[in-house]
């Protein structure tokens, strides 16, 4: 499914952050594609992470719709989680791999426009794609971006945006493949099997049935908006898998295809 020069975009969720060997697996796919010459923009979460830090600092998680609420004695903590210990986590992993990776996030080089999602949110950022000029300066040198889901709006606010609108907005910057890796091998059916293929209306009747929920419907709906813009399939697939790494280095379809 990969086409030719096609900027593949890589998101990885954040539990992928708690298991290094994976990570270290992950980064050898990753190296193995870049020897192709394949070009890889790799964006990550870190919800995780997050949890842990509030939890540390006493603050209290709460989510509406997957979506986490973020007022602004928060803001600091999930910015340390997310553009400080989770990027650089994966920088890490990429440098021991041998490959040269800059760690960066939405808020630089005006790389989208982020503006507040919704005021019940607190600072949650909604975004565009902008300006591709900083990732393709990164990519022409054979570097790997490594982009964090932190966002700056134009009034000066640090914004959290999901992980997976974050892939959805660059996917569509460097109008790229996406590929949104997670912890379980795609999207289930009521009986927990991977669905191979969903387009609207079914997923439509998965997420009113309640079988795709939380974390999954944003990703799943994130996924679909792209397959519509770019008029081809968006994968969900797992990074716990070596198999479906295996097939995606080569080039082929693993885990769930969203079709436009
Ligand atoms: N139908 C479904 N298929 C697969 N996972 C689902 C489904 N519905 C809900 N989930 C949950 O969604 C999770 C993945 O979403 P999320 O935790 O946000 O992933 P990530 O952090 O990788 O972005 C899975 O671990 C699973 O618990
Ligand atoms: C607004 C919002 O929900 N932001 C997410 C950003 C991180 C994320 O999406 O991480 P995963 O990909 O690991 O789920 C959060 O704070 O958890």
């Amino acid at each position: 499914m990969m086409s030719a020069n096609s900027v593949l975009v890589l998101k990885v969720g954040g539990a992928l952050l708690q298991n290094e060997a994976a990570t270290l697996k992950l980064m050898s796919a990753i190296k193995e594609m870049g020897a192709t010459g394949q070009k890889i923009v790799l964006v990550h979460g870190g919800g995780c992470l997050v949890d842990e830090q509030l939890a540390a600092n006493d603050k209290q998680v709460s989510k509406l719709d997957g979506l986490r609420v973020t007022p602004s004695d928060q803001i600091g903590i999930v910015v340390g989680a997310l553009a400080g210990t989770s990027n650089k986590m994966l920088q890490a992993a990429a440098t021991k791999a041998g490959m040269v990776a800059v760690g960066m996030s939405l808020g630089d080089g005006n790389t989208v426009n982020a503006t507040i999602k919704d005021p019940r949110l607190g600072l949650v950022g909604e975004v565009t794609p902008n300006d591709a000029s900083y990732l393709s300066f990164i990519l022409d040198q054979g570097w790997l971006p490594i982009c964090s889901s932190i966002a700056i709006s134009a009034a000066g606010d640090m914004l959290n945006v999901n992980a997976d609108q974050a892939a959805t907005a660059l996917a569509k910057l460097v109008n790229g493949t996406l590929v949104l890796l997670s912890d379980v091998s795609g999207v289930w059916d009521a009986n927990k099997q991977v669905i191979k293929s969903l387009n609207k209306h079914e997923i439509e009747t998965l997420v009113a049935q309640g079988v795709i929920e939380k974390g999954m419907k944003v990703k799943v709906e994130a996924a679909l908006e792209v397959a519509q813009w770019m008029g081809k399939p968006v994968l969900v697939a797992s990074w716990q898998d070596t198999e479906q790494l295996k097939t995606l280095a080569q080039g082929g379809s693993v885990g769930t295809q969203i079709q436009p």
